[in-house]
């Protein structure tokens, strides 16, 4: 196979974690970028990919681009999850090998892990016990591109690799009032009330269920570093060692935006995995550590958010 010298293509550079790579790449001054937005090139028509990559012919990619939400619409839409997740992955990661990329970056997420695996979440806890049935359709995607990274790499010597980061929050987050996740989620809606001078604020579930938050740029960083120097078949977790209850994490966002009304649980709404911090410290042996800590995070993703509302 002969390697290509082309450009790096982010896939999903206008979401979250591809906003925050290219950033990091831009900043870092690799100008050879190839960006196609969703509306130009949709990644589960594997005619158009393979055609994208048999002209572009990218060095490196990053796989960002992905069917991502939250809780509910993982619980809502888990057909939707599956089929585009799988389709997105199985085209670029095989039109990649083929037209020789040196190295693709895959994410996959710390919710592939079983639900009630010990905690924190080493990387061999995978495929342990059952997974959490929320976002089950989006993790066995996930775990199917994880496999399929490590059979390309096995059968074709394909430099493959695998970042399994935790939740993520930051600019250009996801604000759907039910689609998105919890930070996005909250924030949004304690700005609202703010706003409203309403009462009280609606958080979903017992508040009880734990989560490690992990600002974008900084994953964007974990990103770059394993792009450049990690080649293993084996994944790597990305997480912040930031831990918080639901209920924890909603005071932290009345805070940050200013609310000061009540704030009451439905618990109609699901918990989802009781807890999923992961033990990243394969990745900390690589010399990373998170930078944002999470209130300033919080305070950056707010300010961010609305200066996009005002602009829009
Ligand atoms: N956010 C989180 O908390 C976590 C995310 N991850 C993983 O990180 C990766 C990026 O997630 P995140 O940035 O949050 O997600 P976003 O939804 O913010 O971004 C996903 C991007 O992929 C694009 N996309 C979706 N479907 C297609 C398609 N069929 N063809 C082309 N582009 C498409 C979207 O474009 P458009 O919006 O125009 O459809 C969007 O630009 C995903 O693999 C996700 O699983 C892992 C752990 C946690
Ligand atoms: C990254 C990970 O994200 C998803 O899993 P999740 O971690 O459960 O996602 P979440 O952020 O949506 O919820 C976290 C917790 O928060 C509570 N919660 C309160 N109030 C709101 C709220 O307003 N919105 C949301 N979304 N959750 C809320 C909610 O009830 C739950 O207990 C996977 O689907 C999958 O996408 C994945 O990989």
């Amino acid at each position: 196979m002969a390697h290509s010298d082309g450009p790096i293509y982010v896939a999903g550079h206008r979401g979250l974690v591809g906003a925050s790579i290219v950033r990091h790449l831009r900043a870092s001054g690799v100008d050879d970028l190839v960006l196609r937005t969703h509306a130009e090139l949709d990644l589960t028509d594997q005619p158009a990919v393979e055609a994208f990559f048999a002209e572009h012919r990218p060095r490196q990619v990053y796989l960002a681009a992905a069917k991502v939400g939250g809780i509910l619409a993982n619980d809502t839409y888990p057909a939707d999850f599956l089929r585009e997740n799988l389709a997105i992955q199985t085209n670029v990661i095989h039109s990649a090998w083929k037209h020789g990329a040196r190295k693709l970056l895959f994410l996959g997420s710390s919710c592939i892990y079983p639900k009630l695996a010990p905690q924190p979440l080493h990387e061999d806890a995978l495929l342990t016990g059952p997974l959490e049935p929320t976002n089950e359709a989006y993790a066995i995607a996930k775990i199917a591109g994880l496999k399929m990274c490590q059979a390309y790499r096995k059968q074709h010597g394909f430099d493959a690799i695998v970042a399994m980061p935790t939740n993520l929050y930051g600019p250009g987050d996801n604000y759907h009032p039910q689609n998105s996740h919890v930070v996005p989620g909250l924030l949004r809606r304690f700005h609202e009330a703010r706003e409203a001078n309403a009462p009280e604020v609606v958080v979903w579930g017992t508040g009880t269920p734990l989560r490690e938050l992990l600002y974008a740029d900084d994953l964007a960083d974990a990103l770059v570093l394993l792009m450049d120097r990690y080649s293993d078949a084996q994944m790597v977790n990305v997480g912040s060692g930031d831990e918080v209850s639901i209920a924890e994490l909603a005071h932290l966002v009345a805070d940050v935006v200013g609310y000061t009304g009540q704030i009451r649980f439905d618990t109609s709404k699901p918990d989802g995995t009781p807890r999923k911090l992961l033990d990243s410290s394969r990745l900390a042996a690589l010399g990373w550590r998170r930078r944002v800590p999470l209130r300033d995070g919080l305070a950056l993703a707010y300010a961010d958010w609305r200066t996009a509302a005002a602009t829009r």
